[in-house]
């Protein structure tokens, strides 16, 4: 665990399942018991993430997943260990969990993308949400435009079929995965459980609350 440098969390599931809402909330929560936070995201607000962000058209399969590795570890350089050096409780909107799942949506092979994410640091803690196709689709209609990922029909169906894949094989290396129904439990109790799993591992550290 990076726990002497802090928490590092992330927060992942397919689009519209949750994430940013939860991730609000669980800031509130956090920052109200006094700790302090640090809120970040993926692709970040680097040159690099948006130009990820502008990639999606014009850019797949292995190339895509390289700008998002090469996003990843400029995240983890410029962003991620600074905050956790100053002992703040970083928080993720997507990490290297998006890449196992987007990425293979987009024909790469699960090899590949862990070939060039395997330096990533470890979270204390990876958080998955999912949810049905039908609310994922029902959530996502509400919006009024929507990325290749968000467009593609099969995409619901295989999101959520390799985020439990993702979650079998991270565990497989070291991750401590932490996998959450977002769709019959409520914003405020799935934020109030992940917070509670954030604090036990906080007080597990030897650090106390303050
Ligand atoms: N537990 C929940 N129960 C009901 N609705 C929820 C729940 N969690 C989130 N929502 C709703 O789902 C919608 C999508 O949420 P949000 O924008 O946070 O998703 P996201 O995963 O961050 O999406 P994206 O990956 O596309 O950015 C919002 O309208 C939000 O209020
Ligand atoms: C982290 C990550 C991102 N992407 C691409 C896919 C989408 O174009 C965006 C995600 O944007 P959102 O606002 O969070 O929906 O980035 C990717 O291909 N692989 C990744 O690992």
């Amino acid at each position: 665990m990076n726990t002497s440098y802090g928490l590092f969390i992330t927060l992942d599931g397919p689009n519209g399942v949750g994430k940013s809402t939860i991730m609000g909330d669980l800031c509130k929560k956090l920052t109200s018991q006094g700790f302090e936070t640090y809120k970040t995201r993926e692709p970040t607000d680097s040159l690099i993430g948006d130009f990820l962000r502008k990639s999606e058209e014009k850019y797949r399969g292995k190339t895509l997943a390289c700008i998002a590795a090469t996003d990843r570890y400029y995240h983890i350089e410029h962003e991620i260990l600074p905050a956790l050096q100053k002992k703040k409780i970083v928080l993720s909107d997507r990490y290297v969990e998006s890449s196992l799942v987007l990425q293979r949506i987009d024909d790469v092979d699960l090899e590949f993308i862990w070939e060039i994410n395997k330096n990533v640091i470890i979270p204390d803690l990876s958080v998955i949400l999912l949810a049905s196709p039908d609310t994922l689709n029902k959530r996502l209609n509400l919006r009024s435009d929507g990325s290749f990922f968000e467009r593609k029909k099969t995409a619901r169906k295989d999101e959520l079929d390799y985020y439990r894949q993702a979650a079998e094989f991270l565990e497989k290396q070291g991750f401590n995965v932490y996998v959450l129904d977002n769709e019959s439990t409520s914003i405020e109790e799935n934020s109030e459980s992940i917070t509670k799993r954030i604090v036990d591992l906080y007080n597990q550290s030897g650090e106390g609350l303050t």
